[in-house]
């Protein structure tokens, strides 16, 4: 295959506009409404971003545990209303790189910011994260869940969210304690998608939910309920999401390879997956 990167280069494809850290301040956020299923929707709690402000940009950014180095310098600046696949080989630095942008790690060095805005609760308010780990509490119901969303996000869609486990086929009356493992994952993911959130940041979603309910969640939830906000999605199932993501962020030890369009790849008459096969190839 004539597509490939030179070991050692890192490269950038892209008609991304140049990192600009200057702040814009959103607007203050809406009191939190009362979770009812037909409660009015929440309006979205962040001001449409200028477009010289890119929604996540990150300069020199560096994460070290001990002497081992998960994020080695990375440089990366996302515009507002793309979807852009996170992709990466086991250990290349994908959550860590989710957990700095969503403020629950630290960074070693270098600098993150959301639409324009330092890590801090500001831009946490911006941001709906989903971790690789089951995050809620199994002793709860699903739509307590909810409701415990709902007081704790101004942005939380409680009507949305309902929709979507209708959809998905999830019981809101059932306790998460008997939930499968994937339907853990579709409520998780529910709970994120219903937020009228700037970025998302979506840490493996798909992995364990079933082929039907992955189309639903890619084609529905992903991509048409949020055409002004950013998600950012870590995967290793690449020909699956490839047809609905803009951009690629490939990363190799902790280092920035490729910030490219899809299109980019697909011009050189391959997709997606099957490059990033032979690149990673064992
Ligand atoms: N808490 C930690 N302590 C020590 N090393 C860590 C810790 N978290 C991550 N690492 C190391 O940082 C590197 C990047 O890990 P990370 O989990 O970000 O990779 P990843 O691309 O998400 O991997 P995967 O695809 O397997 O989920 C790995 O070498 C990992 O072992």
């Amino acid at each position: 295959m004539a597509l490939r990167i030179p070991e050692g280069k890192e490269a950038v494809v892209s008609e991304f506009p140049p990192p600009q850290p200057a702040p814009a301040a959103p607007e203050a956020p809406q009191p939190a409404p009362a979770f009812a299923p037909d409660a009015p929707q929440p309006t979205p709690t962040f001001a449409p971003l200028p477009s010289s402000v890119p929604v996540l940009w990150c300069q020199n950014l560096t994460k070290t545990y001990g002497s081992a180095v998960a994020l080695d310098r990375l440089t990366i600046s996302v515009p507002a209303g793309r979807i852009v696949g996170l992709l990466g080989p086991n250990g290349s630095g994908k959550t860590t790189l989710l957990k700095m942008i969503a403020g629950v790690s630290h960074p070693t060095a270098g600098e993150v910011r959301v639409a324009g805005l330092p890590i801090g609760p500001q831009s946490k308010a911006l941001v709906s994260y989903l971790p690789e780990r089951p995050y809620f509490s199994r002793s709860m119901r699903v739509r307590e869940m909810l409701a415990y969303f709902a007081d704790f996000y101004s942005d939380f869609d409680g009507a949305l969210a309902h929709e979507m486990l209708g959809r998905l086929g999830v019981d809101p009356a059932a306790a998460c304690s008997t939930l499968s493992k994937g339907t853990v994952e579709k409520v998780q993911l529910t709970l994120v998608m219903a937020r009228h959130a700037a970025l998302y940041l979506l840490d493996e979603p798909i992995g364990g939910v079933d082929p039907a309910a992955r189309d639903y969640i890619l084609s529905t939830i992903i991509h048409a309920y949020r055409p002004q906000s950013t998600i950012i999605l870590s995967t290793h199932l690449v020909r699956d999401v490839e047809s609905v993501l803009d951009d690629f962020i490939l990363l190799r030890y902790g280092q920035m390879l490729l910030h490219a369009p899809v299109a980019y790849v697909r011009e050189k008459g391959t997709t997606l997956d099957a490059f990033f096969r032979e690149e990673f190839r064992c």
